[in-house]
């Protein structure tokens, strides 16, 4: 029987090809072992011995695939039904409602005759150097541990998946967690099972592309179409003045990581303008974080894990300088900010456009470059260029912004970086920890001034695990705190 082992490497960076592509060019290299397989020879000879036993006795490995499957293309697996281990019960299709519905492949991809029998490997994220793994049978692929495609679905079947098709790892570390890969710049899908507030499905844009190259100095930020509804956007605009919020607009403060009723400081930042307010528990917000934590594909919801929905509005020429959304490695001593040594901080930020903006309002990323149309014509063309520097020298003078105001160097530093303009009801999402779990630096970002009009927007963070004052065991090891279906690394495939 063939072991699973990687059998060759594609030289040079891999990351710019179509994950869907099925062509790729194989180089034979030295075997390398995979300890994973031989633990799971050692512990299970009995399962592995059935198991090669059907495989011989059909032949080597094809034949069980071939059309789309009706209800759920499942032929693939139907022909071990003489296996020891029930291999077809094994596969998950979870139904419309739970939080797993549109987490696993569940279908036979509609031109395969045979299961695959190699991927390409990508770390957790993507980026850097693929792998290419084979693998001869369903059992076998699925020793390669949990892996994803694309579309951030765990692929539980190698007839899931054309030969030579991109997979990605899943997190490695407990408190570390799936991370989008970027595949390339202008790279959208939609993200299965998941969709907005009209019911329309969501779809992901790869906005920057990271490498995994340590002088990288690339954020990871995708847009995210479809997330809100008007209806949604509207109301929390609506709450955040209501009466009946009692933590309704007011000034923004910033730096603590305590919330005001635990005495954090009110004091307003010279750097950060806008107003804002919380919308903690109403029923559009816990829709909103459920519908996030979907997105992410973290498994499940964890209030613990969700800050608040914090709503933002900035009047003209209002801004937020450039700023990392985690709070630093040792911002306290009662708590274990520092992800590596299992502790929690921000992982990840879904910032809510409620309102277009006529002109400026932003979001900017100084680490990242501004896109171009050699990166993406189509990203260009529809998110539009800033004005030419004489308008944009009367709209700061018409917004007050005073000459060498740290708002102006802003505007500047916003046409010239990467930046992305408010789209009523769209999102974007950018990580603010690496894949295995380093505070990411360049995630780096800044609400750029308005200029003309009013900006609504609304942050949305999200942890690697329970947050600051709400771990229930330890606040030095949130990570262990973690529940089942969160906590990486996943045995086995699944
Ligand atoms: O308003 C924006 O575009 C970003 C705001 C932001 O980064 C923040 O409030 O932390
Ligand atoms: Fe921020």
């Amino acid at each position: 029987m063939t072991t699973p082992k990687p059998v060759g490497r594609r030289k040079g960076k891999g990351s710019g090809k179509d994950p869907s592509s099925p062509s790729v060019t194989v180089e034979a290299v030295p075997v390398k072992k995979n300890s994973a397989y031989f633990f799971f020879l050692s512990a299970l000879p009995g399962i592995i011995i059935a198991i090669a036993a059907t495989f011989w006795s059909r032949g080597g490995g094809g034949g069980g695939g071939g059309g789309v499957g009706g209800s759920g293309g499942r032929q693939d697996a139907s022909v071990h039904s003489s296996v020891s281990i029930d291999i077809e019960a094994s596969l998950k299709d979870p139904s419309p409602g739970s939080w797993t519905y549109g987490f696993y492949t569940t279908q036979t991809v509609s031109d395969q005759t045979k299961p695959s029998t190699h991927a390409l490997l990508y770390p957790n994220g993507g980026g850097g150097e693929p792998e290419l793994v084979s693998f001869a049978n369903r059992e076998e692929f699925l020793m390669l541990g949990r892996l994803y495609n694309d579309r951030g679905q765990i692929v539980q079947s190698p007839s899931h998946f054309l030969n030579g098709t991109a997979l990605y790892k899943g997190p490695q570390r407990p408190g570390t967690h799936f991370h989008w890969p970027a595949v390339r710049v202008g790279y959208r899908r939609p993200v299965p099972g998941v969709f907005g507030g009209d019911g329309e499905q969501i779809e992901l844009e790869t906005l920057t592309e990271p490498t995994l190259d340590a002088s990288s100095s690339d954020p990871r930020v995708f847009y995210i179409h479809n997330f809100l509804s008007s209806a949604e956007a509207d109301e929390f605009i609506r709450f955040s003045t209501a009466p009946e919020n009692p933590y309704k607009m007011a000034p923004s403060t910033g730096g603590t990581h305590k919330a005001w009723n635990q005495g954090g400081s009110d004091a307003r930042l010279s750097t950060r303008t806008s107003e804002n307010a919380f919308d903690i528990s109403t029923e559009n917000s816990n829709n909103v974080k459920q519908r996030a934590f979907r997105l992410l594909r973290m498994g499940g919801y964890d209030e613990n894990l969700a800050d608040g929905i914090q709503v933002l509005r900035y009047e003209l020429g209002q801004a937020y300088v450039a700023h990392h959304d985690y709070f630093p490695e040792f911002q306290s001593e009662d708590h274990q900010w520092n992800p590596l040594l299992g502790g929690s901080n921000r992982f990840a930020t879904i910032f809510l456009y409620l309102s277009d903006v006529e002109y400026g309002g932003e979001t900017t990323f100084p680490n990242s470059d501004r896109l171009t149309i050699e990166k993406s014509k189509e990203l260009v063309e529809r998110l539009g260029e800033a004005p030419p520097l004489e308008t944009q020298k009367e709209l700061i003078k018409a917004a007050g912004l005073a000459e060498g105001s740290w708002e102006e160097d802003l505007t500047y530093a916003c046409s010239a970086k990467f930046a992305v303009p408010p789209r009523r009801g769209d999102a974007i999402l950018f990580y603010s920890q690496r894949p295995d779990g380093r505070l990411d630096v360049n995630s780096l970002h800044g609400a750029c001034p308005v200029l003309k009009g009013t900006k609504w927007g609304a942050n949305l963070w999200v942890w690697n695990a329970c947050r600051y004052s709400q771990c229930r065991v330890d606040p030095m090891n949130p990570a262990a705190e973690l529940r089942e279906e969160m906590k990486a690394p996943f045995p086995g495939g699944l």
